[in-house]
């Protein structure tokens, strides 16, 4: 049997607690291929001579016990649902590996591969971490020497994220039980600050990265040289934070309320250790698992948005939220969404405490709700302040709303504490959240002074996702007060605006606080970065150049797919694809063209507008354009909902037009399918688009895009080209109306004289790769940059 040395947990268990360990990526690959160990235990506080289970995840060369299988850390589970973070205090020779054991080893061959390159990343950043630890302790002459540090990491007796656990494990446990009610093997060592300068580190100590090497030296003069200087003070320090002013009110207020549902937790917890006990028992059956798409990068990951469709959804942000995580999981994360509830969710259940924060002052009790769908752990977060607003989530004055973000960012940003998606919670180990636009560009800014500062949370970061930089959470510079945060971190929000001075800006207190930034295409992280495209921020997205990345949006190919769209099963539509792309579209056009009242005509091309009516859509230019469209031989179709002179002017346009015009003001999902498939031709005439979705949708169900050339349109619309018989649509180089009828022109010239080439735009579009999976495979490089980011 392979001996694994001893195993040190890193908070004390109680006695006669019975244990399980499991892998953090334990849902994927599924659960049973991670090596469980559930046994009655004495629990001492090392465990000796393990074997069996362990044989999988005996690879620990940093010392943390691996699953051999994902290489995710092995975590433990004690006493129904307290966390423990084990790691090897010695290892055991392999030795007298029984037959199993190499058996495994063989058939595991191939993830071991790939997980060496990530291993030798590690090293090498490890080496350089060692480097710049002994240059900094000859600077400055530190009591604790860089050898004794390492001599501590040898003896196990720091962990690899923090310095002295021991000599802060009683601090730790008050700070957790007082403000996190759970443990999860973190100590709590003060600020980054003064703990890259004083106390003896670790080999994974941290790095100030860049965005927090501007922090320091924006905030360095506020901090008081006896906070910075005394080494004992690193040591003391979670108590002095704890009772600190600047600690967060909301943390010290978050109660732990009565209980939720006990009973139905308990029974989770048990149904899962049941599963572990079947899945163990079945180790052929785990062999046949193929190794997660993410292979040795598979991470826990929290997206975190203001909508997510199909629960709650104003555009392309619902949509994003609801289908990029099916994505990530389908490659092998345990994936997390966290949405407010803005209604009654049938597929979602209770589950957990009730926890209590701070907002403006007061108390405000949020519980949780979850539904587990296609992989993904789906996590709504109630609250009365989140409730019966579905129909106008963003309704409310600019205070209101931003309330509303803070209590929504305050919660989400503890979820993996206090959701025990499937009896586990998530913890903070190998752990990323995907903020989403300005309402959850607070939750960076939260990781970061509630935790990150205060030696918390220190392997978890925080990815920032820009879908449209319009919108930033702006207010006068007194909003401060409302965000909780202590005085210093005003700085990360103050901007200046040549128009109206001073203000207070979330989104840019995000873009800095974030790991990494990503935006939802290439053509717009370049436009971000232009006085007229980065709308005010463009100075502070340039600066952060760096951790920028644009990366395409996907579309829900079962969503969005005109082979088994619900929306066209009845009514006399139908489904179709590329085979009967002809007769099927056809058959589309002429139950719209009854549905709405049109005169059915099969032969006149039929044209489609869906989105929010406001400046940025330029819906606009469309009604300019329209007195020459109603010259030609075609149907317009308008579906929107947003500013009231431009519903308006929807409503007028089909009062004066009732043979070629239908104007749907309204948010009609089933209508935008029935558009896509039933047009031939979708309009963009955006003046800026990040991304855009509806052209995606449009070309997978053969309908031909006309697009402003901006932004994510294009990125995505390749330009027809006749001689070479390429390209996806049309597209114009300015936002003017006859720019638009320019293109339009040819468009139709096309559609009524060159059939083959308007078949051949149709089939290039519906079979071009408009799936999430080349996207996810994207974010997952930029989660893993932002993993080893120090
Ligand atoms: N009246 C209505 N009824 C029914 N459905 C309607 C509707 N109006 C809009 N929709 C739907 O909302 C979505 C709109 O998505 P977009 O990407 O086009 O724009 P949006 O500007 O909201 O998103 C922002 O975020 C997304 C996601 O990153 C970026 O693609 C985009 O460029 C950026 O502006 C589509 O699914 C569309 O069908």
């Amino acid at each position: 049997m392979a001996s694994l040395g001893s195993l040190q947990f890193l908070s004390e268990p109680k006695a006669e607690s019975s244990l399980l360990l499991y892998c953090i990526n334990r849902r994927r690959p599924r659960s049973g291929s991670c090596g469980y160990w559930p046994r009655k235990s004495p629990v001492p506080l090392h465990l000796r001579g393990l074997s069996c289970g362990f044989s999988r995840s005996r690879d620990a060369e940093d010392g943390w016990l691996k699953c051999s299988f994902c290489r995710g850390r092995m975590s433990g589970l004690y006493d129904r649902g307290q966390f423990l973070s084990v790691r090897a205090a010695g290892m055991g020779s392999a030795e007298g590996d029984d037959g199993d054991s190499l058996e495994t080893e063989d058939k595991l061959q191939a993830t071991i591969e790939k997980s060496k390159r990530v291993l030798a990343m590690q090293r090498d950043l490890l080496n350089q971490i060692a480097e710049r630890r002994k240059l900094v302790s000859t600077i400055k002459n530190s009591t604790i020497s860089a050898t004794e540090a390492e001599t501590a990491y040898e003896n196990g007796m720091s962990t690899s994220s923090h310095q002295d656990v021991a000599s802060t494990s009683d601090n730790y446990t008050t700070f957790e039980d007082n403000v996190l009610g759970q443990t999860n093997g973190q100590s709590f060592s003060g600020s980054p600050l003064h703990s890259t300068k004083e106390a003896p580190e670790s080999v994974l100590t941290k790095e100030p990265d860049k965005a927090e090497r501007n922090l320091e030296s924006q905030f360095s003069s506020k901090v008081t040289p006896s906070s910075s200087d005394s080494p004992e003070h690193s040591n003391n320090i979670s108590s002095v934070s704890v009772q600190s002013t600047e600690m967060p009110s909301f943390l010290s207020s978050t109660l732990e309320v009565e209980p939720l549902e006990v009973e139905q937790n308990e029974s989770l917890k048990e149904s899962s250790l049941q599963n572990v006990d079947n899945e163990t028992a079945d180790p052929v059956s785990e062999d046949m698992e193929p190794p997660p798409l993410a292979g040795p990068n598979v991470m826990n990951i929290i997206l975190v948005a203001a909508e997510c469709a199909p629960w709650s959804k104003t555009g392309g942000l619902g949509d994003v939220a609801g289908s990029l995580p099916k994505a990530l999981a389908r490659r092998g994360h345990r994936v997390m969404v966290v949405a407010p509830r803005y209604g009654n969710y049938a597929e979602a259940q209770q589950i957990g405490e009730r926890k209590r924060y701070k907002v403006d002052g007061q108390d405000h009790e949020v519980s949780y709700f979850q539904a587990y769908i296609d992989g993904v752990d789906f996590v709504f977060i109630d609250s009365p302040m989140f409730r019966h607003i579905e129909n106008n989530i963003y309704g409310g004055n600019r205070v209101d709303i931003l309330k509303r973000m803070v209590l929504f960012c305050k919660a989400a940003v503890e979820v993996p504490w206090h959701v025990p998606c499937g009896g586990i919670c998530y913890g903070d180990g190998n752990l990323v959240f995907i903020a989403n636009d300005w309402h959850t560009a607070l939750l960076p800014v939260y990781l970061k002074a509630y935790y990150r500062d205060n030696g918390l949370m220190s392997f978890t970061r925080s990815i920032l996702v820009i879908h449209n930089i319009a919108h930033q959470g702006r207010g006068p510079v007194d909003d401060f007060s409302f965000v909780d945060l202590p005085p210093h971190y005003i700085d990360l929000f103050k901007l200046y605006d040549p128009l109206g001075g001073d203000h207070f800006n979330i989104f840019a207190a995000g873009l800095k606080t974030a790991d990494r930034v990503v935006t939802v295409s290439h053509g717009y992280a370049w436009e971000l970065k232009t006085s007229e495209g980065g709308w005010g921020l463009h100075n502070i997205i340039n600066e952060m150049d760096w951790k920028l990345r644009g990366i395409v949006n996907g579309i829900d190919t079962k969503e969005w797919s005109p082979q088994y769209d619900v929306h066209l099963k009845s009514d006399g539509y139908t489904n179709y694809s590329l085979e009967n792309l002809q007769t099927g579209k056809a058959q589309c056009k002429e139950a719209f063209q009854r549905e709405l009242g049109l005169p059915v005509h099969p032969n006149v091309p039929l044209l489609g507008f869906i989105g929010r009516l406001d400046h940025q859509k330029g819906v606009d230019l469309i009604a300019e354009a329209v007195p020459w469209l109603m010259g030609q031989d075609v149907q317009l179709v308008m579906l929107g909902t947003g500013r009231q002179d431009l519903e308006q002017m929807l409503r007028q346009f089909e009062g004066q037009h009732r043979d070629k015009i239908r104007g749907w003001v309204g948010f009609s999902v089933k209508m935008a399918h029935r558009i896509t498939a039933a047009s031939d031709i979708l309009l963009m005439p955006s003046r800026f688009e990040p991304c855009g979705l509806n052209q995606l949708y449009a070309m997978s169900y053969g309908t031909i895009p006309v697009v402003h050339a901006v932004g994510g349109l294009r990125d995505t619309v390749e330009p027809f080209d006749p001689f070479n018989n390429t390209g996806l649509g049309w597209t114009f180089d300015s936002a003017e109306a006859n720019k638009l009828i320019n293109a339009l022109g040819y468009c139709l010239m096309t559609y009524r004289q060159y059939k083959e080439s308007w078949e051949g735009i149709q089939r290039r579009g519906m079979t071009k790769d408009l799936s999430w999976d080349n996207a996810a495979r994207n974010y997952e490089e930029v989660l893993v940059a932002a993993k080893y980011q120090w």
